[in-house]
């Protein structure tokens, strides 16, 4: 039944399926990889962080108690830690290691099935102290950070605030006296809640608070706070902190809680890059924007983007290479069973999922560059382009975190059954990116801060004055007729484009409508919202496509002939999916006929057979080792019911021939003497 390839045996379907790829599926990996030069040096750190076997569990991570659970995990962070301070860190090209790359965060993932205690440290603890201290404070707190000599995180939700960080209710009063602060937590709903790494590993973290000084309250800014000794570890005196309990994931990030009782830190440790108190009390403000504290999360939802579409193409990985092997029904009878992948329903669960991964990927690259762009400006004094992207770092965050759920959902049911096992790995990464949607800025409370920018860029198109570019359609939103329905690439998108300015305009008509009947500019707003959001998504689903298609024209340029046609057919698949989705907005803005959606359908449909022959090379391009799949389903070679049985084996409950459980209650109760 089995083939041998490389010296691997390997799924005679799937090496079937290898066979009659017909591109080049290394080149692809380059266009994911953002270049030739970035695949290599991903390999290379991949080689180095896995090739020792240090990642490998003897038992797996779902086996173990919760307390095993988080030991083991800091058992493996300090191991990737010190590969990160030496080996890694020389070749990722990082002075200091971690902060800036995402392939060494990408490779960590082969340690943890769900995430690491040291996530907070060096996704937000250390780009909060790169982002907003002073020289001074950087050059103290910065390499002991980065050297792990302090473990840090970020303590700003509270029991009873997330979204509204005006209302945090932990308190940082000055005393001039002592040039000190007194944290305290007034509340119970002001005790911090939720920090990674809170609850047992960390022994500093920033803490958001409201600054009074001189009877003033200032509103929220950061502190560098010591919660826990540096040798001994135990708790200071004036800190109560604890783990929060089980949760749907991170149950290895030993998320916590914090109270303060008039706890004290020297002036100093207030994050004094935007805002500064002096010696005897008086605030001085720096900043020219009123925001810049909160630029780690503008950081964090940069990096998510690609975050997510990371792990979409995991999971697409899994399923689309499940789908390959997994054979089901007759519906011819005198054939074989077919490949679960050559059902076009399939098709349509899948393909997608590809697509979007190449979507974000591309978007994120090109998010992290407007995010450099954005950063330099702002060294110079300019703030002028923050509004705007923080609009867009918004909605990009709220729909890729959204979508590759629901994706990552979806491959879970085109695995049938075994998609539910943990083993499949689908379970961890939905429960990983479900709540990459909520955190750091929940999807609606985000696409609301978008539609904000968008409902001013209107108005300022409706006067004439000129607009940013990722808004620079809404001219175009008032020529009165409705856009001209046409199904290329770049009709299609000039269609999202009328969609996203018609639903804002929809928004300001009944936003005015409203105000005029009554109701105040708030409650105008918050009566319109179902369709601000909307709004919102229809402009993110336009700025994903138009970059799509731009990024994917630009890098397939040099490309072999059939490459840039399967990527080409992804990309249009991408476009065709979401217009078929969107066909009531459709012909509600643009002119498109019933006709024309038939049309597209069918192509659509054709379009699933055409990507079809080439689907495992497509996440074969992904370049997923199986050590970051974790998956029984999804591994390269395809045995798939060998390693779903190996790990039925391992499971603690076949140790013993008869459970404990049938002499305690099971025979009592079929003996009638319970
Ligand atoms: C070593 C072992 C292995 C380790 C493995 C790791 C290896 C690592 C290797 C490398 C590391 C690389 C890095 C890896 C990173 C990996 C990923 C990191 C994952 C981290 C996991 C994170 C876990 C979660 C953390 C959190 O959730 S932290 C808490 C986040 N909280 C929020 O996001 C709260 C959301 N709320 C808000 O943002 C705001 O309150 C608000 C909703 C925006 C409203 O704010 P408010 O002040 O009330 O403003 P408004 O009145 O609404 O608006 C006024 C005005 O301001 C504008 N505005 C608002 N925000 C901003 C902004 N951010 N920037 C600019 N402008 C802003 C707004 O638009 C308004 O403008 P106008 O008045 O002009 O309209
Ligand atoms: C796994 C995980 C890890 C986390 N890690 C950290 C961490 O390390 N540090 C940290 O500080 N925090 C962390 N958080 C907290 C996280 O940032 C918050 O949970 C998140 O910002 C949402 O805030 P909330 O919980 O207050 O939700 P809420 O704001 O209470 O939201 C509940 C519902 O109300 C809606 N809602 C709220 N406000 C509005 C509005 N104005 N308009 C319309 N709808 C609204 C939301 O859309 C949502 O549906 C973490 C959370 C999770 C799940």
């Amino acid at each position: 039944m089995t083939q041998t390839n490389n010296n691997m045996t390997v799924n005679p379907d799937l090496a079937m399926e290898r066979a009659k790829c017909n591109f080049n599926v290394l080149e692809v990996t380059h266009i994911f990889d953002g270049g030739e030069r970035n695949t290599l040096q991903r390999k290379k750190i991949e080689d180095v962080a896995l090739n020792s076997g240090a990642s490998k569990d003897a038992l797996g991570e779902e086996h173990m108690s919760p307390k095993e659970k988080y030991e083991n995990a800091v058992r493996k962070s300090c191991i990737y830690a010190t590969m990160m301070k030496n080996e890694l860190a020389e070749l990722s090209g990082l002075e200091s290691f971690g902060v800036s790359s995402p392939v060494i965060r990408r490779t960590a993932d082969a340690f943890f099935k769900e995430v690491s205690p040291f996530l907070l440290h060096l996704g937000m603890f250390v780009p909060t102290i790169m982002g907003q201290c002073t020289p001074e404070q950087q050059s103290y707190w910065l390499p002991r950070a980065l050297d792990m000599q302090i473990i840090g995180t970020y303590a700003q939700t509270e029991l009873g605030h997330g979204t509204f960080i005006r209302g945090l209710e932990t308190t940082a009063t000055y005393d001039p006296e002592t040039e000190e602060f007194v944290l305290h937590s007034p509340t119970l709903s002001s005790y911090k809640w939720w920090a990674g790494g809170l609850g047992k590993t960390v022994n500093y973290c920033i803490v958001v608070a409201q600054l009074y000084t001189k009877g003033e309250c200032h509103g929220t800014h950061p502190f560098i706070v010591q919660i826990r000794d540096e040798d001994t570890h135990v708790p200071l005196p004036g800190i109560k902190v604890g783990e929060i309990g089980p949760k749907m994931g991170f149950n290895t990030a030993d998320n916590g809680f914090l109270g303060f009782d008039h706890y004290r830190i020297p002036r100093e440790h207030m994050l004094m890059k935007n805002a500064q108190v002096l010696k005897d009390g008086t605030y001085v403000k720096v900043a020219r924007h009123g925001k810049l504290t909160y630029g780690t999360m503008v950081f964090v939802r940069v990096v998510l983007v690609n975050e997510v579409a990371f792990n979409l193409a995991k999971a697409s990985t899994i399923a689309v290479r499940y789908s390959a092997i997994r054979r089901q029904s007759k519906p011819k009878p005198d054939e074989v069973e077919p490949q679960i992948l050559d059902y076009v329903t399939q098709q349509h669960k899948l393909f997608i999922a590809i697509a979007t991964a190449h979507a974000l990927q591309l978007c994120s690259t090109w998010l992290w560059e407007s995010f450099s762009a954005v950063l330099a400006q702002m060294k110079g004094g300019n703030t002028d382009t923050l509004p705007e992207f923080h609009a867009l770092s918004s909605c990009l965050k709220a729909i890729s975190t959204s979508d590759s759920a629901h994706l990552i959902e979806q491959c879970r049911h085109a695995c049938g059954g075994h998609g539910y096992m943990i083993s499949s790995g689908i379970p961890n990464l939905y429960n990983f990116v479900s709540a990459t949607r909520t955190y750091e800025g929940d999807y609606t409370v985000l696409l609301l801060q978008t539609a904000r920018f968008l409902v001013k860029a209107y108005e300022q198109a409706e006067a004439k004055k000129p607009l940013t570019p990722t808004v620079s359609y809404l001219a175009h939103a008032f020529s009165g007729s409705r856009a001209t329905w046409d199904n290329s690439p770049d009709g299609i998108i000039r269609s999202f484009q009328a969609l996203a300015a018609g639903k804002t305009a929809v928004c300001v008509t009944n936003m005015r409508k409203r105000m005029r009947a009554g109701l105040s500019q708030v409650d105008a707003w918050e009566m319109s919202t179902i369709q601000l959001v909307a709004a919102a998504e229809a402009h993110c689903r336009a700025v994903i496509a138009d970059t799509y298609r731009k990024e994917i024209v630009r890098l397939t340029a040099n490309s072999s002939p059939n490459v840039k046609v399967v990527m080409d057919q992804l990309t249009t698949l991408y476009l065709y999916y979401w217009a078929l989705e969107r066909t009531g907005d459709l012909l509600m803005f643009t002119s498109v006929s019933q006709k024309d959606l038939v049309d597209l359908q069918i192509a659509y449909e054709e379009l699933l057979l055409k990507i079809r022959p080439n689907a495992v090379g497509l996440v074969d391009a992904f370049d997923l080792r199986d050590e970051l799949l974790h998956s029984t389903l999804g591994s390269y070679d395809g045995r798939v019911y060998e390693r779903l049985m190996e790990e039925a084996l391992k499971s603690p409950m076949n140790k013993e021939p008869v459970s404990d459980a049938y002499s305690k209650y099971l025979r009592p109760m079929m003996k009638g003497k319970l």
